[in-house]
């Protein structure tokens, strides 16, 4: 098995020893914002678990709080739609609270039922293993270039925030390749009531659809049930966050906790709590992620910076300060400056281009959302283009949309090649106007194989055809 410790930047580290249940203050007696509050305006939060005025004083008496989201490797690279769970996580990991993810090298092995009308088919141990190391590298890179965001741009102007926080990345195949089952069984099978098993959603909906259940998938509520308490007695992780769809496994294991932890004082002093998000959905209502095909992937092996950014520069007026407020740390305020901003003129696109910009730069950093910029610039807008051909060649192939052809062949022919139509429609576009060349987009009406006048750099030629699509070629001898 992989060594599934990641450590990135000083913050990231693995498990330290830390002393049990030592309750860190990081902030001095003043009242602070209740982060609870603030994060419900962001949308972010669906449901806290009872009883959450003891979360709320513990937030704003400043105490340190450490809480995990898990992830199962059923898909080589995590989706937006997990970035709901994870920016409520970043939302207190840039406040100096400690967070901590687990990559579920186990529990993916057994499926996790939750949401799902049907069995999830078998993985492959190599997939599985390799969908571990992709995503421990993703979640990983997505808070530390998330902590860079924040500390670059809103920071200074958020001065309760001075305090560090500490990601950690584990994965729970680390505990649960030691768990010995009759030994598990005598020690928490009494702990864990069957009758509440059976009332859990992910079951009961599928007990009472045509769907069966296998034995894994019911018994996977035991497994996350046994992590949360795993890191709630071994490392002080009092809160588990997940999407709205794992509030029953999240429960499950605050159940076992004070089950087991009945005769404790420290579960009375400081509880364990569900915090769950709400399930971001499509304009039809799907879920959206893997299981209903719609999702967009952090990992630029699929979607590229530019996909990213182009998912949301198409967001709709009516989503738009819904993801802003979700999906950035920009401040509210400054949030509602930008939506006031874009409807005095919404056909401007302002508040999308800003979503998109912040969106790209949190999650792939300042120079690939600008490259993406960029070449949203040098496809939909009419103004000059100032790159020379290899900045171009560069920013393009980089978003794998730079298209490659002859010197030799004609408008035609590249006309129909670009669009994938016969070279008779191509013709047609060409004749009737509607193919423009190079950076002064110059409209053509006949074919031409003569382009040197219209190469940027000798090699780079911008065409728009029609109104919708642009594309940037580079022309080899
Ligand atoms: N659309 C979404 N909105 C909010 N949270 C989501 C969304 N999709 C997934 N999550 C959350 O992300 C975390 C990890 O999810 P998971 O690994 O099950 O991915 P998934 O896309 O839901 O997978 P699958 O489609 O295979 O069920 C969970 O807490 C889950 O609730
Ligand atoms: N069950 C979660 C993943 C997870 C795995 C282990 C945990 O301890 C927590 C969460 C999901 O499918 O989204």
């Amino acid at each position: 098995m992989l060594s599934l410790t990641y450590s990135v930047g000083s913050r990231v580290g693995y498990f330290p020893n830390v002393s049990r249940n030592v309750l860190k203050r990081f902030s001095s007696n003043k009242t602070r914002t209740n982060l609870l509050d603030l994060l419900r305006k962001r949308g972010l939060i669906s449901q806290v678990s009872a009883p959450e005025e003891v979360l709320v004083s513990k937030v704003q008496n400043g105490d340190k709080l450490k809480m995990y989201c898990g992830v199962d490797p059923t898909a080589k690279s995590i989706h937006l739609g997990n970035l709901v769970p994870m920016m409520l996580m970043l939302n207190f990991y840039v406040r100096g609270h400690d967070i901590v993810n687990i990559v579920g090298g186990a529990t993916g092995a057994v499926g996790d039922p939750s949401g799902r009308s049907t069995e999830r088919k078998t993985m492959s141990i190599d997939t599985r293993l390799d969908n571990v190391s992709r995503i421990t590298t993703q979640l990983s890179r997505f808070f530390q270039n998330g902590l860079t965001y924040y500390e670059n741009k809103y920071k200074s102007n958020d001065d309760e925030n001075k305090n560090t926080g500490v990601y950690t990345m584990t994965n729970n195949y680390n505990w649960w390749k030691d768990v010995k089952m009759i030994e598990f069984l005598a020690q928490y099978g009494k702990y864990i009531r069957i009758q509440s098993m059976l009332s859990r959603d992910s079951v009961s909906a599928r007990l009472s659809s045509q769907g069966s259940l296998g034995f894994n998938e019911f018994t996977y509520q035991i497994l996350q049930a046994y992590d949360f308490y795993h890191l709630y007695k071994n490392e002080n992780t009092t809160i588990q966050i997940g999407g709205n769809d794992q509030w029953g496994n999240i429960t499950a294991g605050i159940d076992l906790i004070n089950r087991v932890e009945q005769n404790s004082s420290n579960v009375k002093k400081n509880p364990p709590f569900a915090i769950t998000v709400p399930l971001l959905t499509t304009s039809n209502g799907q879920k959206f992620g893997k299981s209903a095909g719609n999702a967009i992937f952090l990992d630029e092996e699929i979607n590229t910076a530019y996909d990213i950014y182009q998912f949301f520069l198409n967001t709709t007026d009516a989503d738009v300060e819904r993801f802003l407020k979700i999906f950035t740390l920009m401040p509210i305020n400054k949030i509602s400056e930008v939506v006031e901003k874009h409807n005095d003129a919404p056909q401007l696109h302002y508040a999308q281009s800003v979503l998109a910009q912040e969106v790209t730069e949190l999650i792939h950093g300042t120079k690939k959302a600008k490259d993406a910029k960029t070449i949203s610039r040098v496809l939909f807008s009419n103004s000059t283009i100032t790159e020379d051909s290899k900045e171009l060649i560069r920013i393009f192939s980089g978003a794998r949309i730079l298209k490659q052809a002859s010197q030799g062949s004609d408008l035609t022919t590249l006309v129909s090649e670009l669009m994938q139509c016969s070279k008779a429609e191509a013709k047609r576009k060409v004749v009737q106007g509607s193919v423009y060349l190079g950076p002064d987009r110059v409209r053509l009406e006949k074919n031409t194989s003569d382009w040197i006048q219209y190469l940027i750099g000798n090699e780079v030629l911008l065409i728009r055809i029609g109104k919708q699509k642009c594309f940037v070629v580079q022309m080899t001898q």
